[in-house]
């Protein structure tokens, strides 16, 4: 419940349009309870007329009734209509806000605490749950506050004519719009949330079987996989049947009530009728008013079916939503610092609180201007000291200054104006040249693109493919050979124009001639900026001022060039 409420406070500044949905949807339902009464009075009060005599005939007021049998049936479809328009814009609006809102959360996340989740789960928070939870105001919330407001308005119409009739119908009303909806959501519940989760695992399941579809064919391990595919997708089939046989029985069980209700009605009403304290007509206008007053309540058992599903959702998503940002931004605007040098003591980083340090005790000075190599093997912590530096994770001791300002006094936003990286892993979006290099300047000109593709030596490449700047590079570039891949970064760091230039392994994974002739061509990029040269192999290290060795998270040797 606490998850509900807090998801209505967030669609706050949408209030006007929620209620503005209510309010219609309410005008709808008496509109159509109007209609069927005076239909219903009309109807028996012409018929009793009839048989009355030419006398009652001429007297009888055929004009006001017709007339307010036409309004009502105008403002029923008219309301309706207008209805339908706010309450689906009510919804597309909440469900860009949760979708804005969701995304403001989750981006001081990155990278360090989203590195704990799988991204087709996160995939599935972000598309699937968001569209679960959108399923709130228009299932749930709507049906609830009509059912509340225009059955309170029917009851006391009914009681201006029969308290027992109105008592009768208070009692259906209630069973089929507040006991009923409790027990299918009850019964729901746990189908529902399991649906959800369900859901969840499928989409992560086949995301990873689409990515590593390569190793599962080589390794014959694809069986293995549609087998745990099919064991998830049974589990869900059976949980939605479940749903299925709830929504069955709640629909019944409503149509149930509703006839039952009919009939403690007219039994209500008869000696009224009777005593002659209620006039024929009357009769026949509350039993059609109660067939038309359920239709406030007749949504509700199936909606609050739902309601497992979007608690299970509104929990996924405010899990992620409360996780703290392990870099805590500072309280000030991000200082300008006094040079580019980078002077860290003893520096101790860790991913965790039991977790092994990944730099220990780490000492570095680089000047401004220097280009420096930090060789180390697998583990050594060579892209811990970038995640310090980048602000992706914090720093637990020692002192990291970068021109003569502590790292924590930065915004992690600010301090990426002064490095750019060029690694193994720059990724390339599924777009195109042109889209992945304006990442790095959104307003850059179409020959500042050419001079930055020259610059990484890939404009001849571009040049010669039919859609230029704007082929597309498939998803992680796998349209490109490593190489052209790693110029695509270079060109991003050439238009991005950094004082600090980060080589993370850029050459990982290429084969001699291309790694020689990309660090040959890094050259021009490299003139004039600082830049941290990060490698387990020895190329390249001809070029630099000095190189040190990182051995278990500290600089062990120096070699000097
Ligand atoms: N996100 C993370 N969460 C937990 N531990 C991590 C994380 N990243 C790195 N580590 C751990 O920190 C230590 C240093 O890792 P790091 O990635 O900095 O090494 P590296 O020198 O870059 O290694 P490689 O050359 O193999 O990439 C390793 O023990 C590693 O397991």
């Amino acid at each position: 419940m606490r998850d509900l409420i807090r998801l209505l406070r967030l669609f706050g500044s949408s209030r006007g349009w929620m209620f503005g949905g209510v309010a219609l949807a309410c005008i709808t339902v008496l509109a159509n309870f109007g209609l069927m009464t005076l239909s219903g009075w009309f109807l028996a009060a012409a018929a009793v007329t009839g048989l009355a005599g030419f006398a009652a005939q001429n007297a009888f007021n055929f004009f006001s009734p017709a007339a307010g049998v036409r309004f009502f049936a105008t403002v029923r479809v008219a309301s309706r209509y207008v209805e339908r328009l706010v309450t689906h814009d009510a919804t597309f609006r909440l469900l860009a806000q949760l979708r804005v809102w969701f995304y403001t959360k989750l981006e001081p996340l990155a990278p360090a605490v989203l590195q704990g989740y799988r991204a087709s789960d996160l995939l599935s928070r972000i598309v699937a749950d968001i569209d679960t939870l959108n399923m709130f105001y228009l299932r749930v919330f709507l049906p609830f506050a009509v059912a509340c407001g225009a059955g309170a308005a029917m009851v006391v119409f009914f009681g201006v004519f029969s308290w027992p009739a109105a008592l009768a119908l208070l009692v259906g009303l209630v069973l089929t719009g507040g006991a009923l909806p409790w027990l299918t959501q009850r019964r729901g519940a746990a189908a529902g949330g399991e649906i959800t989760r369900l859901n969840a695992d499928l989409r992560a399941e086949m995301v990873d079987a689409v990515q590593g579809m390569g190793e599962l064919l080589s390794y014959n391990a694809a069986p293995a996989l549609q087998a745990r595919v099919a064991g998830l997708n049974a589990r869900l089939i059976g949980r939605q049947a479940e749903m299925a046989r709830i929504t069955g029985l709640g629909s019944a069980a409503a149509g149930l009530l509703t006839n039952f209700t009919l009939l403690l009605v007219v039994v209500a009403v008869i000696p009224a009728v009777r005593a002659g304290q209620l006039s024929a007509p009357e009769l026949p206008m509350l039993a059609l008013g109660t067939m038309a007053a359920f239709e406030a309540v007749a949504p509700l058992p199936v909606a609050f079916q739902f309601l497992g599903q979007i608690r299970t959702a509104a929990a996924r998503i405010f899990q992620i939503a409360d996780q703290k940002s392990v870099i805590v931004p500072p309280a000030h605007p991000s200082p300008r610092p006094g040079s580019f040098d980078l002077d860290l003591r003893g520096v101790c980083l860790r991913y965790a609180a039991d977790a092994p340090w990944a730099l220990n005790g780490l000492d570095l000075h680089i000047s401004q201007g220097s280009h420096v190599a930090i060789m180390g093997g697998t583990g050594a912590g060579k892209t811990s000291l970038i995640n310090l530096l980048l602000r992706f994770h914090e720093y637990q001791a020692g002192s990291a200054k970068f021109g003569g300002v502590e790292l924590r006094d930065f915004h992690a936003e600010d301090l990426a104006a002064y490095f750019s990286v060029v690694s193994q892993r720059s990724y390339l979006f599924h777009t195109t040249i042109r889209d992945n290099l304006l990442i790095a300047k959104g307003e850059a000109a179409e020959d500042e693109l050419w001079h930055a593709l020259e610059v990484a030596q890939l404009a001849g490449f571009v040049r010669g493919l039919p859609l230029g700047l704007d082929t597309i590079v498939g998803e992680a570039g796998v349209r490109l050979s490593g190489g052209q891949a790693r110029r695509v970064a270079i060109a991003r760091a050439v238009l991005k124009d950094t004082p600090w230039l980060i080589l993370d392994e850029p050459t990982e994974g290429l084969d001699t001639v291309t790694e020689h002739a990309l660090l040959r061509d890094l050259q021009p990029l490299m003139a004039g900026k600082t830049v941290l040269y990060i490698t387990h192999r020895r190329a390249g290290l001809a070029a630099m001022d000095r190189v040190y060795t990182l051995t278990d998270g500290r600089i062990m040797l120096r070699e000097s060039n």
